[in-house]
């Protein structure tokens, strides 16, 4: 049938009831409400092939260990299998002795009694029942009307409470009472006031302690649900108001809320009606349970630790979790699914990943500075504080940009490009990706720097440096940067296979800062006149070349030129560390043009190079060979 023209004819809209004096919207939650997870029976109860009992017992071990105190762990009149899953936590001594085991009765008396079999032996047991209110539900399913409901209601809580008196003597189990008016939200919600006032009236005139040592603890729970999804949150958050005002002894009262999420609110629902006053959330972890599922105590949970505030629960291992989760329900976890998704914390797109980049290193400053506060565009909270690590959070593929490109660079490589260099490479990325259409990983990216820059073993271009040697041209001068005295004439010579570390002066010699703290070439610098000789390997023949300069990158640019005609000069240069204590290596970057392009105009004509190595002298020499290669292309060379 297609939707209808007139969809009035089928459906009429939620009527909400009238209600002035409402608080909530100007409240804020502060505080986590105490949790209930219902995974093991809401969750349980809908799935085609529940759980074993095996499954079961794994995903209570891991709700402990997340940190519930309260755990509906059945609906153990439903079945042996549920029935046995109970017994098993009491003759296993599963449950530690903070924890609430929470078992589902209808308010039948037989399913009554064999629930409290069920319990037998527990330390703590918080027996819950339900009845439907709602007007369709008392018309339409029990055929009661409002006084038969609210006796439904009265008589089996009378008969909960004496089998509670009893058990809590003869099995030591210290009880509360959780009572459900099913259908809260679609029950008029003074009627709904009306029946729990009964209820409570009834449980409070319990003639004897249902605690095991003796003890008053008489507060009852009213969960309140939306168990169909019928309205917009604040409808909700109006009803749990307004019942709460209308609720005598609140003191004697928790108030608990179970929200379904049909009309895909469960989780604004829920937060809604803590802000009016709500107590509890009972929920599932990533948000199994009837149709479209219960409320996500993930989501919620992590929303409170978003804003601040302890949601006195463990989501550390984030990966664990779903893998108990998917494991035991055999239903899969939505990329897109708040804090847990495969895609939650990653940006595919340009703008996104630019902004993500320049906050992490902005956050990474901003926290050496003893700022710990976490402020990242896009990112709501840190993915590392629910475990997930860093390399997920920008991956590139056509709607990417260069930021995310370079960080993906930066990350993999530990290579900090300059920026023109980003874009120009982000160009390489960009092409393959049209290409394919599709994701370019972390080793499409890596390969395609490396193909690209002939960066790394095996990634050799036309031109190879093999070893040079460096020659000062006058008599004993100071370092312009280091101010140390050096000799002269003094030679050193070294293989690119074993090098020694050299004094950032000699590179820095030839350069000057640029506005990122990075150094850039300046070849009007004062510095000393070398002499550099060479062993290149072009297309597979060796060359013995050497030139002078102002230091070694002039030296060899001249070279290259005298000895194999090509000539090139350094439009930006720039270095940083890579590494710390004696591991450190210098990576430089060299944008390289040849005579007919204008230095000026750097929107035009540059090859970009890189080299790292332990030597500064190296890999700026690497750079320079880097770059070269990209400008020889397939050329020919006049070589003889
Ligand atoms: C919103 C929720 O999640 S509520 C919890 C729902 N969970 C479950 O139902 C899971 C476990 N349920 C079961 O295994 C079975 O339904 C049982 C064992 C409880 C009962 O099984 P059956 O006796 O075969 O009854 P059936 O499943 O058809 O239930 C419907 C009957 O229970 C009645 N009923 C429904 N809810 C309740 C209730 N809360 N209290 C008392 N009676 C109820 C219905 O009116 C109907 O009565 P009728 O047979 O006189 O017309
Ligand atoms: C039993 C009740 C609380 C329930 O699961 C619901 O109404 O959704
Ligand atoms: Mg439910």
């Amino acid at each position: 049938m297609p939707m209808l023209e007139e969809p009035a004819t089928r459906y009429k809209p939620f009527q909400p009831t009238p209600f002035k004096e409402r608080t909530w919207p100007d409240k804020q939650s502060k505080k986590a409400p105490i949790w209930l997870s219902t995974d093991l029976r809401d969750g349980n109860q809908s799935l085609a092939n529940p759980m074993t009992n095996l499954q079961k017992m794994r995903f209570f071990r891991h709700l402990v260990q997340i940190g519930f105190k309260e755990i509906e762990v059945a609906y153990p009149a439903a079945s042996e299998t549920d029935f046995a899953f109970v017994r098993e936590l009491v003759n296993t001594n599963e449950v530690p002795d903070d924890v609430w085991i929470q078992v589902l009765t209808p308010a039948r008396a037989d399913l009554i009694e064999r629930t409290f079999e069920a319990v037998a032996g527990l330390k703590h047991v918080i027996i819950h029942m339900y009845n439907a209110t709602s007007c369709l539900f008392r018309e339409v399913v029990f055929n009661n009307n409002r006084e038969e409901t609210i006796k439904l209601a009265t008589d089996h809580t009378a008969l909960i409470r004496r089998l509670a008196e009893k058990y809590s003597k003869s099995h030591g189990t210290s009880f509360r009472y959780e009572y459900s008016p099913e259908t809260f939200s679609q029950t008029e919600t003074p009627y709904a006031v009306e029946v729990c006032e009964a209820v409570k009236k009834t449980w409070l005139a319990g003639k004897e302690s249902v605690w095991a040592d003796g003890r008053n603890e008489e507060r009852i729970i009213f969960n309140l649900p939306a168990t169909v999804e019928v309205a917009t949150p604040n409808c909700f958050a109006d009803q749990v108001e307004q019942f709460i005002n209308g609720l005598t002894q609140r003191e004697k009262c928790i108030i608990s809320l179970h929200t379904h999420n049909d009309r895909g609110c469960a989780v604004a629902a829920a937060e809604l009606g803590v802000l009016a006053g709500a107590d509890r959330v009972e929920g599932t972890v990533l948000g199994n349970g009837e149709r479209t599922g219960n409320v996500d105590l993930v989501t919620l949970g992590l929303n409170y630790y978003s804003q601040g505030y302890t949601p006195n629960l463990d989501f550390s291992d984030m990966f664990a979790i779903i893998d108990t989760v998917t494991e035991c329900t055999g239903l899969p976890v939505h990329p897109r699914h708040p804090y847990a998704g495969d895609l939650v914390f990653t940006a595919f797109s340009g703008s996104h990943q630019d902004a993500i980049k320049k906050g992490l290193e902005a956050q990474k400053k901003r926290e050496e500075a003893g700022d710990n506060f976490w402020s990242v565009p896009y990112l709501p909270i840190d993915p590392a504080d629910v475990g997930c690590t860093y390399e997920a959070v920008i991956r590139v593929n056509s709607q990417s940009g260069k930021g995310g490109v370079a960080y993906i660079v930066k990350t993999a490589l530990a290579l900090d490009l300059p920026r023109r260099m980003q874009v120009s490479f982000y160009q390489i990325v960009q092409e393959k990706s049209e290409v394919t259409g599709k994701e370019m990983t972390v080793q499409d990216i890596t390969s395609a720097f490396r193909e690209a820059y002939n960066f790394g073993t095996g990634y050799n271009g036309r031109i190879v440096l093999k070893s040079f040697s460096m020659e000062n041209q006058r008599a004993s001068r100071s370092s312009s940067v280091l101010g140390t005295p050096e000799q002269s004439p003094a030679r050193e010579s070294r293989s690119l296979s074993r090098m020694t570390q050299l004094s950032l002066g000699e590179a820095r010699a030839e350069a000057s800062p640029d506005r990122n703290g990075q150094v850039n070439g300046n070849e009007d610098l004062p510095s000393v006149p070398r002499k550099i000789t060479a062993t290149v390997v072009v297309d597979d023949k060796q060359y013995k070349i050497s030139g002078e300069g102002n230091g070694p990158l002039s030296s060899f640019l001249e070279a290259l030129h005298g000895d194999l005609g090509i000539q090139l000069s350094v439009r930006e240069y720039s270095e940083h560390s890579v590494g710390v204590g004696s591991d450190v290596k210098a990576a430089t970057y060299i944008e390289v043009i040849p005579p007919n392009v204008d230095p000026k105009d750097k929107t035009k004509g540059g090859f970009w190079g890189v080299g790292v190595d332990a030597d500064i002298t190296a890999s700026g020499l690497k750079a320079v060979v880097s770059a070269a290669n990209r400008w020889l292309g397939d050329q020919k060379l006049n070589l003889e």
